[in-house]
């Protein structure tokens, strides 16, 4: 930042780049002065705290979008909002946590210091522990969170005082003990015992097949890879050894609110837990945890290497029973996550074998989980955390039959977009709200007049048709970055963490008593069933919450802000946003208080809620892995979800900007080319695709659910006229045949043009040869011809020129195979790819670049050309003229600001 800016600029410098429009930052700094924190309040929550009331939500967007925003920016409701500020303001670290979290005003509470400390969970109040917003209804006693040492933190399995747990102590008390060793005590009947344990604590009736051949490996003490897909209970595989020996287990996991929220469940259902983040260490719960006080210990990869030596300590005395590298696609530079802390973690190996502590009987197992790596991937994590040669792996279907799976073509941020793509999802809450108790019945006529009028305001069908056309861009190759992805982007390429404290305890709770809780219809299935059960089927996905997944900070907020404005109840989620907005937002969320997130990918790993029934990626995703991870939040309780992919297929996707090494680069641009490549197809089942990207062939062939599988391909073409003219043209300009072999009249180039394209002829220029020479097919667009080289390249016949690795080829040079297919003149039976229907679709006349150039020479053509420009410029967005601005004041120096960025 500038040295010579003043706290207002930076103030709203801050606000800008968390996506908030100008005017709206100026009104809210002019409200509450230069504090950044009390202007996002301002905006944000208006004239109270978040909440997510359909009337609130008008009002709060009122306050914060489009130009309603400046109306509600006057000073009244500004000095309205502004005037209940200490009312929103929080009060503790801890506020974030719940908004039902109870206060015991008979006992004050300590300082905001002593909170950093950790908290305590009481005991639950909320009913079956599998219930979706169990954790929700959950409440946190703060003074208990205070007490320095609850009895209850060294509460053991043996201790606690249900009745079906004095069976199981009576049962198991051999495998309690604290120095229980591995290998003693678990016979045979360890199964019977993990299911007991399973009732109890998890309300879950058996151990999954891959859940139990993990649990084998890790009581033959071998290293195993867990690869199942998301929501398949993973997590159990690491939390029954710790039950089962009373052991401590340690698990390594990268984000602090995915530590937390595992943490709260497992208190919830009577595991010990707490987690270690990386921040200022707090050497109480640190000490505890260290000490052997929890079943689990959550611990982030950065403090795990830090304590080592204490760890050590801990296995000579309580014992550990295993290392969980948790999200393990993290250690991989080829996965889509990567975190160079999680690839030292070989250090687990090292030191916790035998050989470096003598009490050991044998090395302490290392079991690493993901629910996304691909073949390279799965090396490179055993490689990297130095796992043994006789590593278990254990692979499940990465195939979830619930997933309905799309993509769509669309713009995407601009707003006709957001009016024609959304218009179906407003169109489904309003109608479920409508649906709604009577007891709602005034809030549903507010919010279904909202959306009469919002319909009307923000959504005329006349556009749509014109829009449509606007769609499609002829010009593909538009590899520079839009305005948006110019800013600093790079916290995209991570999640975030949207809790500020660094570690925190959970104590225990009472696990499931009652077995008449258990309902077993409420737990998610297997991911292998049978895909009869959602064969054929147009049910409705019903209610639900629905994730909107775009790529910048800005358009968070923008899609947020229309979502609101047709009153669907909707926040935004980006990492700069503050923590406290971030928790509120995720807490509602799981409360179903939201209806839809719009977020960047920081909203991320583990958001294991039950009734997500949609997963919508607005803009291409970086890589299929990031995709099929985040698409898998959806659907979690076996019920039929959505997951749809809106993108501009007429665009070739671009790489966020991120720091990486040129292995990594070229990496990334061949994730990002997988990618665009699903997108394209037109005739495998996307879930197919999916399954296939991680080494598994789909057994029954196809989803039977997917937009693929349910409209069929399109209509099989033989293209082996266009594909000959093709390669002929490339293969002529490298000189690679003889011109007269050329079967098309004139394709004859002067040795003086030939030389010039002989080098390396990119795409373009091909294009200006097929069209100049080949009339034939002057109605098929560069579109289609890119679609067709991505086709060719595919099949191996042609190549990049240069040998770099692009998402789309730029320099297409014909190889062997390319020039035998040629000679053989065989059939090419395809099916087209979208970007070729959709250039079928919007047919544009061709021209090449000779003879738009020489139309400039003509007066008449470019006085035409002229017109036609200004009319297009008047129909988008018009860009502030240079105004003289005054320096001297903020107002001016921002706004000088303001244009440099546009
Ligand atoms: N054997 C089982 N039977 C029924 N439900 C189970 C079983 N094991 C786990 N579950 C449930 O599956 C849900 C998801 O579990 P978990 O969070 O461990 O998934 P995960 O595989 O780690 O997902 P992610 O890849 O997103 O981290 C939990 O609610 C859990 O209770
Ligand atoms: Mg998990």
């Amino acid at each position: 930042m500038n040295g010579n800016n003043t706290p207002t600029d930076n103030v709203v410098s801050e606000l800008l780049e968390m996506g908030f429009e100008f005017p709206i930052a100026l009104a809210a700094i002019e409200a509450v002065g230069p504090s950044l924190y009390d202007a996002v309040d301002f905006i944000l929550t208006g004239s109270c705290n978040v909440k997510f009331e359909p009337s609130s939500t008008q009002e709060h967007l009122n306050n914060a979008y489009g130009t309603s925003s400046r109306e509600a920016c006057t000073s009244k409701n500004m000095q309205r909002s502004f005037d209940s500020k200490d009312h929103m303001k929080q009060a503790l670290i801890t506020d974030h946590l719940s908004s039902s979290v109870k206060l015991e005003k008979s006992e004050p509470l300590g300082s905001s210091d002593t909170l950093a400390g950790g908290f305590n969970i009481a005991k639950s109040k909320c009913g079956p522990l599998h219930k979706p917003d169990m954790v929700q209804s959950s409440s946190i006693d703060y003074r208990k969170m205070l007490s320095v040492e609850s009895s209850a933190n060294d509460m053991t399995l043996n201790e606690l005082p249900t009745e079906d747990l004095c069976s199981l102590k009576n049962d198991n008390s051999s495998f309690h003990s604290t120095h229980w060793s591995q290998g003693q005590g678990i016979d045979s009947k360890w199964e019977t015992k993990v299911n007991f344990l399973l009732k109890n604590y998890f309300g879950i009736s058996s151990l999954k097949s891959f859940q139990k051949e993990a649990l084998e490996a890790w009581l033959a003490h071998r290293d195993c890879l867990v690869l199942a897909a998301t929501g398949s209970g993973k997590s159990l595989c690491f939390q029954i050894p710790a039950l089962l020996t009373g052991k401590v287990v340690v698990v390594v996991s990268p984000l602090i609110s995915l530590m937390h929220d595992q943490c709260l469940k497992l208190s919830k259902q009577g595991v010990s837990a707490c987690f270690l983040g990386s921040g200022q260490p707090d050497n109480s719960v640190e000490d505890k945890a260290l000490n052997g006080k929890y079943n689990i210990v959550y611990i982030c990869p950065e403090t795990i290497l830090r304590l080592i030596a204490p760890l050590r300590k801990l296995a000579e005395t309580r014992g550990i029973a295993l290392f969980a590298v948790d999200e393990a696609h993290c250690v991989s530079k080829w996965g889509h996550d990567f975190r160079p802390d999680y690839r030292r973690l070989s250090v687990l190996r090292k030191n916790f074998r035998t050989s470096s502590i003598r009490s050991l009987e044998h090395d302490i197992p290392v079991m690493a989980l993901t629910a996304t790596a691909t073949h390279h991937a799965r090396e490179d994590i055993i490689k990297s955390l130095h796992m043994s040669k006789e590593t278990k792996i254990v692979i499940t279907s990465f195939f979830r039959p619930n997933l309905r799976f799309s993509v769509c073509h669309s713009r995407t941020s601009s707003v006709s977009s957001y009016q024609r793509d959304f218009k179906e999802l407003i169109a489904t809450y309003s109608r479920s709200r409508i649906a709604d108790a009577d007891s709602k019945r005034k809030s549903i006529a507010d919010t279904s007049d909202g959306d009469e009028s919002s319909e009307d305001d923000v959504y005329d069908s006349n556009d749509e048709a014109s829009s449509d056309k606007d769609n499609i861009d002829d010009g593909i190759e538009d590899n520079e970055l839009s305005v948006d992805f110019l800013e600093d982007e790079l916290d995209l390429q991570q999640n975030v963490d949207d809790i500020d404290v660094t570690c925190g305890e959970f104590n225990a709770d009472h696990p499931v008593k009652d077995q008449a809780l258990y309902n077993p219809d409420e737990v998610i299935s297997d991911p292998v069933e049978p895909v009869e059960k959602f064969r054929v089927t147009q049910e409705s996905l019903g209610e639900g919450t629905t994730i909107i997944y775009v790529p910048t900070r800005k358009e968070t907020v923008r899609l947020s802000g229309h979502l609101c404005k047709c009153g669907i109840r909707s926040a935004a989620y980006h990492a700069k946003l503050p923590k406290r907005h971030l928790r509120s937002v995720h807490e509602e969320f799981h409360r179903n208080n939201l209806e839809v997130v719009v977020a960047t990918i920081a909203f991320g790993m583990g958001i294991d809620k039950s009734n997500v029934r949609r997963i919508i990626h607005y803009g291409w995703p970086q890589s299929l892995e990031a995709y099929y991870q985040e698409a898998g939040r959806a659907g979690r309780d076996g019920k039929l979800a959505e997951c749809t992919l809106y993108a501009d297929l007429s665009r070739v996707p671009t790489l966020l900007p991120s720091k990486r090494d040129a292995e990594q680069a070229k990496n990334a641009v061949l994730m990002l080319s997988d990618c665009f490549r699903y997108g394209m197809a037109t005739s495998c089942c996307r879930a197919k695709t999916l399954v296939k990207y991680f080494g598994e062939e789909l057994i029954s062939g196809q989803c039977f659910l997917c937009d693929v599988c349910v409209s069929g391909p399109p209509k099989l073409e033989n293209l082996k006229d266009a594909a000959a003219i093709f390669l002929q043209v490339a293969a002529a300009q490298y000189g690679l045949i003889e011109i007269t072999k050329c079967s098309y009249s004139d394709a004859i180039y002067s040795q003086t043009a030939r030389q010039k394209y002989l080098e390396r002829p990119n795409f373009n220029m091909l294009m200006d040869k097929i069209w100049e020479r080949a009339k034939g097919f002057s109605e098929r667009g560069k579109l289609w011809w890119r679609g067709l080289a991505r086709m060719l390249e595919d099949k191996g016949y042609i190549r990049e020129g240069d040998d770099l690795v692009r998402v789309s080829i730029k320099y297409p040079k014909p190889t062997e195979l390319g020039m035998r297919f040629l000679e053989a003149k065989e059939d090419l039976y395809v099916y087209p790819e979208a970007d070729m229907l959709l250039s079928l679709q919007n047919p544009t006349t061709s021209t090449y670049a000779s003879e738009w150039a020489r139309g400039w020479a003509n007066p008449e053509i470019r006085r035409q050309r002229i017109q036609s420009l200004k009319r297009k410029r008047g129909g988008r967005k018009k860009y502030p003229r240079k105004k003289k601005v005054d320096l001297k004041t903020v107002r001016g120096r921002l706004k000088a600001k303001l244009v440099k960025k546009i």
